[in-house]
């Protein structure tokens, strides 16, 4: 059993919801991200989404796209990123750790490298922006062989053929992008995603997970009332712009906190 996999089964067991905040690496600055990795675990996160800085991150808004600059104006790219993970795992070996970024990095590691050393340092699933899933079959089979999850995304326009196909490659969980927009969107439409997130589950039974566009604890819990996971993006970062360098863990923690304790009060 995966990591991740074990994460959800114990989450199932207990009747509770995944939390799956997001950080870009090496933002703000490399020194801090696997403190803020261990942070966000003794906060009462489930699994960590940690992003691959990358120069043209199309699907980010404006909040993740300068935590990029400023990671990448600390030279932070895919190598160093592993590292870090490799360096969380000398003291956390239960957490699940998902790499999200895009394919330029990895094509310019090479695939089967990246894939080799991702399951060395550690990581537990790989989420790629950019590979159409039409596209990536080898990628996929390269990732599973390395026993890596290959997390892909749904979105308010797969339809369900295209659900169908993506369920079938994927494996750990399904990350359900709950609105048209990029990261750090607003207006999430919970009954929307509700309708949504029900479709899916009735073709597949791994774990949904929802993100984009949950801001706030009140948002969390609803989203928790339907979905198996909340991730956590946009707001993360904010937290770590706005934090100073001495009270940056405990913001986060802080945060983190409110999360877990919305998505707990979750009824389902
Ligand atoms: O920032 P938001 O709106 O909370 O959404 C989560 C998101 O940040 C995270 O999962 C993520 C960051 N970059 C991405 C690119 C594509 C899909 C997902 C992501």
């Amino acid at each position: 059993m995966s990591r991740i996999q074990a994460t959800f089964a114990t989450l199932k067991s207990q009747g509770k919801k995944a939390l799956i905040p997001y950080i870009t690496a090496g933002d703000p600055h490399p020194k801090h991200t696997v403190a803020l990795m261990h942070a966000l675990v003794q906060a009462g996160s489930d699994i960590i989404e940690l992003g691959v800085p990358f120069s043209d991150p199309m699907a980010d808004g404006p909040v993740i796209q300068c935590a990029t600059e400023r990671a990448l104006a600390h030279k932070v790219g895919l190598i160093n990123v592993l590292e870090m993970v490799r360096e969380f795992r000398r003291v956390d070996d239960r957490t699940p750790v998902v790499l999200m970024g895009y394919a330029n990095p990895i094509e310019a590691m090479g695939q089967a490298k990246f894939a080799e050393r991702a399951c060395a340092a550690g990581v537990d699933g790989v989420l790629t922006v950019d590979y159409p899933p039409e596209e990536c079959q080898d990628f996929v089979q390269l990732l599973k062989s390395q026993q890596l999850d290959p997390i892909f995304l749904l979105s308010p326009t797969s339809d369900s053929s295209r659900v169908d196909m993506i369920v079938h490659q994927a494996a750990g969980f399904v990350y359900y992008v709950s609105l048209k927009g990029v990261t750090g969107s607003q207006n999430i439409d919970i009954a929307e995603v509700g309708t949504r997130v029900k479709a899916i589950r009735s073709r597949t039974d791994l774990p949904v997970g929802v993100g984009f566009g949950v801001r706030d604890a009140a948002t969390a819990k609803a989203v928790a009332e339907i979905a198996d996971a909340v991730v956590i993006g946009s707001r993360m970062i904010q937290e770590i712009e706005n934090s100073s360098e001495d009270a940056l863990l405990s913001n986060v923690a802080a945060l983190t906190q409110s999360m877990r304790t919305a998505i707990d009060d979750a009824k389902t």
